[in-house]
């Protein structure tokens, strides 16, 4: 994954902070309690000017044109300098394929561009007056969905990318359109903005866009989502209009709503818990030299953190001081629920550190368990089986003990009890074992795959 994460190497000066200098003579510990400055984070934080964090997570079938929008979203923003971008201008153009110039914003990898489809997840910063976005982009291609399961686990919510060109929606429909948006519902995600795109090639054409928008807005009431968790817009990715600037007149003059980033403003974060007890899954552990031994970075799921604090890891049950902190890679004294974070830790063994293990604390500490409930979308049959269980990094040997209901998808009702087995597009509640205890509890986003495909994805209840 070419994840352009929060996180500097633990050998950075930045991350030691200033605990050297005067300091030399006392313990890590005592260090650390100097450095601490016992804050009320949640005060801090909304006394800050800080941005909101938010993550989404862009579905879509193959060629819907994810990368050319998000690429033009980037640069519209600034997020991209006017000279990176011609040179993939010029790039695009002597291999023939100039309009790709804006999605290899995104697509950065070499055989991506040759190819001109995503292959992997890019994650992709940038920032409002009030937001600080990471975009996570899904590949459309079929043998990619598992890449884009690791997107939507990610995700606050979704932007849904239409292809509104003659014969070119219909495929979509039939395609990856519907399975991305039931997935992305499946695994929590509540709010959707669909970018009914390339508005350009059908001359802006308000009866297509009314046509996509019924058709759209029909399916995904039926796949779950409710009626204003779903907007609408019409737009270009490759000119622009109404992604960061409305539409010219002679286009979509008949669209009095909002562009595609006044859209995404507006969007809450779903589940920013800020006041429930600390949980960060650790996405990736760095070691250093003697002076700065072990950082850890990952995003906080929620709950808050300061330098000083002690925390618990799990499953190692070991605990760690936290001495540095950063936020998308700045130094901080504190961090919040949503944020991308990066820990430098004392008094603990690496060892007992892996990515997939969550952060929480002693008086509050995250539950190791080998049984739960899920309820997920499934992708292939499912019966009684052997599975591997992922959530994030982590993956565990397991299996389908029991298959409780399948569930209406849209009520969550059941329709049927112990089924025998469940069918691909089905959502159902299952009992899954685990052949090893692991730090698990509600709503955690999980995936089910078998022999190395993707069997069902969802959330544990
Ligand atoms: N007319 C028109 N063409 C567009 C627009 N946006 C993208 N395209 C073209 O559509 C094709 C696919 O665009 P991409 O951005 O690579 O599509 P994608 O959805 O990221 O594709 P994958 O990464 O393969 O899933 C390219 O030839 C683009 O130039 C648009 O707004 N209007």
């Amino acid at each position: 994954m070419k994840s352009k994460a929060a996180g500097s190497k633990p050998g950075d000066k930045k991350a030691q902070g200033d605990l050297a200098g005067g300091m030399n003579n006392l313990s890590v510990e005592e260090k650390v309690t100097v450095k601490s400055k016992n804050l009320n984070v949640l005060d801090e934080y909304s006394k800050s000017k800080r941005k909101k964090s938010a993550n989404f997570v862009v579905i879509g079938h193959v060629d819907a044109g994810k990368s050319t929008l998000m690429g033009r979203l980037l640069a519209d923003q600034g997020a991209i300098d006017q000279r990176t971008l011609d040179k993939y201008r010029k790039e695009a153009e002597k291999i023939g394929k100039g309009s790709f110039a804006l999605a290899w914003v995104l697509d950065q990898g070499s055989e991506e561009r040759a190819r001109g489809v995503t292959i992997d997840i890019a994650t992709n910063k940038f920032e409002t007056d009030n937001t600080a976005f990471t975009i996570v982009d899904a590949p459309g291609h079929r043998d990619f969905v598992p890449n884009m399961i690791a997107g939507a686990s990610q995700a606050d919510f979704a932007v849904l990318v239409i292809d509104s060109s003659i014969g070119k929606f219909e495929s979509g429909l039939k395609g990856q359109t519907k399975e991305h948006a039931l997935l992305v519902r499946s695994m929590g995600v509540q709010k959707i903005i669909v970018a009914v795109n390339k508005m350009d090639a059908v001359q802006w054409d308000k009866e297509r866009f009314t046509e996509i928008e019924q058709q759209i807005s029909s399916f995904l009431t039926t796949a779950g989502f409710l009626e204003k968790n779903i907007s609408f817009i019409p737009c270009s990715g490759v000119l622009g209009d109404n992604i960061t600037r409305r539409s010219e007149e002679a286009n979509a003059s008949w669209y009095r709503g909002r562009t595609l980033i006044e859209e995404l403003e507006t969007s809450e974060p779903y589940t920013h818990a800020l006041d429930k007890p600390l949980r960060m899954t650790i996405g990736d552990v760095f070691r250093g030299g003697v002076q700065n031994p072990i950082s850890i970075s990952g995003r906080l799921d929620a709950g808050s953190l300061q330098i000083g604090d002690q925390i618990l890891t799990m499953p190692s049950g070991e605990k760690a001081l936290i001495r540095s902190v950063e936020v998308d890679s700045e130094p901080s004294d504190w961090a919040v629920a949503g944020q991308n974070v990066t820990l430098n830790l004392a008094n603990i063994d690496p060892v007992h550190l892996r990515s997939g293990d969550v952060v929480c604390r002693a008086s509050a500490p995250i539950p190791t368990i080998t049984t739960f409930t899920a309820k997920v979308l499934a992708f292939e049959h499912l019966m009684p089986m052997l599975v591997d269980v992922h959530r994030g990094r982590l993956h565990v040997p397991a299996r389908i003990s029991k298959l409780v209901a399948s569930l209406d998808k849209a009520s969550g009702a059941a329709l049927k009890k112990r089924p025998k087995i469940v069918s691909p597009g089905t959502v159902a509640r299952v009992v899954v074992e685990m052949d090893q205890a692991v730090p698990l509890e509600a709503p955690t986003r999980i995936v089910l795959r078998s022999g190395g495909t993707t069997v069902a994805a969802g959330l544990l209840e």
